[in-house]
């Protein structure tokens, strides 16, 4: 991904391409367009999304899993040649494991799991995003549909994916403390099975695009399979990001997750906030400015709390992107002062409205 690959000029797509320069244009079309340039992942790997966008993307990117195994079952279906089928059925093994509680299905529900989501729930596909499902089915329709050559190029995004596993595995438990290996254990498997199969696809690919238009087709086909895994992240964006705009009948924060453990419902059921938590107001909080009284009063369902100034300037803050370290970096600038003094400050008062459960973390 990070080689400069030389993009074919237009009197390529009229010439055959050597099997190298073919793999260097399909490996072009990864660095331009596959989904590890998405501001969605940039946003996931930084550790820039809260806990409720990192929710939305395991719910969702769960039906791209549990799709996968269908798909490979197209595309097996449409192998005449035993030889053949004999490799490719080793993906269906792989997902679907041998045993139940086995296999990479399996290993994504324990990650979805471990962001706090029923089991259930996630099974039940209720509540995934219809352009997430609409663009996982048209890349199963693709390959039911296409030719085996463009089946089969299809799948080369696995070239790539080695990049992107590390780099968000790394970023993931770096940036978010409800993230820990075991939860990304989905991950483990993937670094040595994804480039077994990309060289076992690159290889097909390369030997059997034997003329130019069969070279061209194996190219549309990747540049197909990068957009079904692009628009699933854009769906994800519009949704959970900006402008956060959630469909009927999507996911909303708070449904579907396992009622918190007893012990973090102690002591008002929240643990104390600290400087790298990135505070936000639940859902039906507001911060409001109440005209008639001429300030600022946050607005929960059947209750009203009066703010002062200093709490009015953080909550303005809160919002679920920022870390409590960032807000009294901001307002250290703001009010030219020693933002870990007033870092402090915040914490304390921040922790009283958690407990008042007028903001979560
Ligand atoms: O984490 C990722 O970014 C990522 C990317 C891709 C991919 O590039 O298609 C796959 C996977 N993961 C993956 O886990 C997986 O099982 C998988 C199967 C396929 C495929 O096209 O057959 N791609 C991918």
């Amino acid at each position: 991904m990070n080689a400069v690959f030389p993009t074919p000029d237009a009197a390529d797509s009229q010439r055959l391409l050597s099997p190298d320069e073919l793999e260097a244009a399909l490996r072009d079309i990864g660095a331009r367009r596959y989904h590890i340039l998405h501001p969605f992942h940039r946003l996931l790997h930084d550790g820039k999304l809260s806990k409720d966008q990192v929710r939305a993307w395991a719910l969702n990117r769960y039906y791209y899993q549990a799709m996968i195994p269908v798909k490979d079952a197209a595309v097996l279906a449409r192998m005449t040649d035993a030889s053949l089928r004999r490799v490719w059925r080793q993906r269906i093994v792989d997902h679907d494991g041998d045993h139940p509680g086995d296999g990479g299905i399996e290993r994504w529900l324990k990650l979805a799991e471990g962001v706090g989501f029923e089991r259930d729930y996630v099974l039940s596909t209720r509540g995934i995003l219809s352009a997430t499902k609409f663009s996982v089915e048209a890349y199963v329709h693709f390959v039911a549909e296409k030719s085996l050559l463009e089946a089969i190029a299809s799948s080369l995004t696995e070239m790539f994916s080695p990049t992107i596993i590390s780099e968000r595995v790394a970023g993931m438990l770096k940036n978010y403390d409800f993230i820990t290996k075991d939860t990304l254990a989905y991950f483990d498997k993937r670094l040595t099975q994804a480039p077994r199969d990309a060289d076992f696809a690159l290889d097909y690919v390369k030997t059997h695009a034997t003329t130019p238009e069969l070279q061209r087709q194996a190219m549309a086909a990747l540049t197909f399979k990068c957009n079904v895994l692009w628009t699933q992240l854009d769906a994800l964006y519009f949704a959970y990001v900006a402008p956060g705009m959630i469909p009927p009948d999507a996911w909303t924060p708070g449904t579907g997750l396992v009622a918190e453990a007893p012990a973090a419902q102690a002591s008002g059921g929240v643990r104390k906030m600290v400087a790298d938590d990135r505070p936000r107001l639940p859902r039906g909080v507001r911060l409001r400015h109440d005209e008639t009284r001429g300030k600022h009063v946050l607005l929960a369902p059947e209750r009203t709390f009066d703010l002062d100034d200093n709490a009015v300037a953080v909550l303005k803050l809160v919002d679920g992107n920022r870390s409590v370290a960032a807000i009294a970096d901001e307002l250290g600038r703001t009010y030219v002062a020693d933002p870990r003094a007033i870092e402090a400050d915040i914490l304390v008062m921040l922790d009283g409205l958690a407990e008042k459960r007028v903001l979560e973390r």
